[in-house]
């Protein structure tokens, strides 16, 4: 399926690389522009045969399916460029959270989907957080769902719903690396263990965990209950983080959701309103 790509950072050209490597997608198969123009450069030279539009129109023009990949206040831009360019038949996806799926479904013509991807989709594993518009065709979502599945697990949310669901899935592996780093460097700092293994303990314990939650029937409660054995070690080590970590996840929420307010604010004073 011809698939346009707006925005190759670090988000488009993740999911480029994680759509040939599934071989959901041949290069020949992928159109993209990119503002700086040397990023999508590199990647046409990484893989033979994908192509590099000379603008974000004629990404819009050569694909059925279009993913805008792109921060929040770059999308009035493209936008603007390619409007006029699009038809009732193709399915623009934004990857964006504080762009609502009205406010595209105001300016342009086509289908509109929303998926947020995840970091954790370059290895094809991971959730990818999918809405739909209303003119979305059930033929259309299931190409979207189907092509999506093959780099990770499409869940379907709703748009209310996005933030909180984000900041799990695709803040999450940012949030779980800062911990990993600090656990590792205070193993290093209070006992000597060398740093390398010491990492590699601690993602061989990552994936363990993340198998035992998705494959294993266990909860996060259950799992902490089955290692903290009764007046165990684990236990001393819980005992610290309750009291010191306290209500900071509470925070973490509040925090994120309050930029986020921000940021649909920002994207509103320069799109459309929803329709009612
Ligand atoms: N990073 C993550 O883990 C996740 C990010 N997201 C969302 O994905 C979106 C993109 O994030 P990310 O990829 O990290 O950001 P990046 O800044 O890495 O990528 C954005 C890209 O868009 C390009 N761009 C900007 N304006 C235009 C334009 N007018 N025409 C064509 N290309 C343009 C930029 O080009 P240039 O090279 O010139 O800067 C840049 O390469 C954000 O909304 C983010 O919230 C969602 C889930 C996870
Ligand atoms: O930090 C960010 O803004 C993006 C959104 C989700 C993950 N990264």
């Amino acid at each position: 399926m011809n698939t346009g790509f707006i925005g190759t950072g670090s988000m488009g050209s993740m999911l480029i690389e994680a759509f040939l490597r599934s071989e959901a997608l041949l290069p020949q198969e992928i159109t993209a522009f990119n503002r700086t123009s040397a990023k999508a450069e590199q990647l046409a030279q990484r893989y033979p045969g994908l192509r590099i539009a000379r603008s974000n129109k004629e990404v819009v023009l050569e694909s059925e399916i279009v993913f805008l990949c792109i921060k929040p206040m770059e999308y009035k831009k493209v936008l603007d460029e390619i409007r006029d360019f699009t038809d009732p038949s193709q399915i623009v996806v934004s990857i964006t959270s504080p762009v609502m799926l009205g406010q595209l479904e105001q300016l342009l013509n086509c289908q509109i989907a929303k998926v947020i991807p995840s970091i954790t989709n370059f290895t094809l594993g991971g959730a990818l957080l999918c809405m739909f518009g209303e003119r979305v065709s059930a033929a259309g979502r299931d190409d979207l769902l189907t092509l999506l599945a093959n780099i990770g697990q499409p869940i379907e949310i709703e748009e209310k719903l996005t933030r909180v669901s984000s900041d799990i899935s695709s803040c999450g592996p940012a949030f779980l690396a800062y911990f990993l780093e600090h656990f590792i460097r205070a193993s290093v700092e209070e006992t000597g263990i060398n740093e390398q293994q010491a990492s590699a303990l601690a993602a061989q314990m990552l994936v363990g965990t993340g198998k035992l939650l998705t494959e294993g029937g266990f909860t996060p409660e259950t799992l902490r209950q089955r290692v903290s054995v009764p007046g165990g070690i684990t236990a001393e080590g819980l005992r610290l983080m309750e009291k010191e970590l306290k209500d900071m996840f509470n925070q973490l929420f509040r925090i994120t959701h309050a930029k986020y307010d921000e940021d649909v604010a920002k994207v509103a004073s320069l799109l459309p309103r929803p329709a009612e």
